[in-house]
């Protein structure tokens, strides 16, 4: 399979000499899912947001679905966005809009007709088992509701990549499996799917779960059949 993400000796520091990512070489598939774990600090962050091209490598390459990160003009961020769903820990929904339109949201903006958006964003919520909220504002619903509106969000304009930083966090174990649950429903439709996590439980669930520490990778594991890379 070809690779969607592919990092080569990629190093990252933030102003003040703090490493956060050290030479890093990883390549990731389409339709891959992959966890990337380790202790807090340990870079897993600041690689999401290179993928997202929110941050550049300071050395190596990185690409994402065949455009190179750190050549990327201006004009070329919204076209690799468009291609990424973006899940994060605090989802900013718009508090007095309903959930459908927080959902519909990310197609108008990209000018989807409204009679589309609006079945596209009720099937995405229908997937994350909330089709009977469409029509509240997202203060109503619990944290955990709300992580799957943000999965739902993400989804919408069927990016070929999903990223999440830590969606998980902060949510009961039935709220986590089904935020994870539904991420891994688009998976398996294809879409490659990069999530931080410190969820030990749910990484049965990853076809490798990549181990940080100090900005490096410590090691790889690959729970299908328990081999070690
Ligand atoms: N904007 C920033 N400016 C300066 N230093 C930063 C910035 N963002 C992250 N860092 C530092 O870079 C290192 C890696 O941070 P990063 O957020 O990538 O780690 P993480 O593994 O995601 O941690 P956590 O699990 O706590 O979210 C840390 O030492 C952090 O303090």
């Amino acid at each position: 399979m070809s690779a969607m993400i592919q990092f080569q000796n990629v190093s990252k520091c933030y102003p003040g000499n703090i490493v956060a990512v050290q030479d890093v070489s990883l390549s990731i598939s389409q339709g891959e899912f992959v966890f990337l774990s380790g202790p807090s600090g340990a870079g897993k962050s600041t690689l999401l947001k290179m993928i997202a091209a929110i941050e550049r490598p300071d050395t190596g390459t990185l690409t994402v679905n065949g455009q190179e990160i750190g050549q990327l003009k201006p004009a070329g961020i919204p076209y690799l966005r468009r291609n990424l769903g973006l899940i994060l820990q605090k989802q900013n929904l718009l508090p007095d809009r309903t959930i459908l339109a927080n959902v519909m949201l990310p197609m108008l903006v990209t000018g989807t007709p409204k009679d589309e958006a609006d079945s596209r964003a009720r099937a995405a919520l229908e997937k994350v088992d909330l089709a009977h909220r469409a029509e509240a504002f997202s203060p109503t619903l619990s944290e955990g509701e709300q992580q799957r509106v943000a999965v739902a969000r993400a989804i919408v304009n069927r990016p070929q990549i999903i990223l999440a930083d830590e969606p998980t966090a902060n949510l009961d174990r039935a709220n986590a499996n089904k935020v994870i649950d539904a991420i891994t429903f688009f998976q398996s439709a294809g879409v490659t799917c990069v999530i931080s996590t410190h969820d030990e439980q749910l990484f049965g669930k990853a076809d490798r779960i990549v181990f940080l520490n100090q900005g490096k990778i410590d090691h790889i594991e690959q729970p299908m059949n328990g081999k070690q890379a």
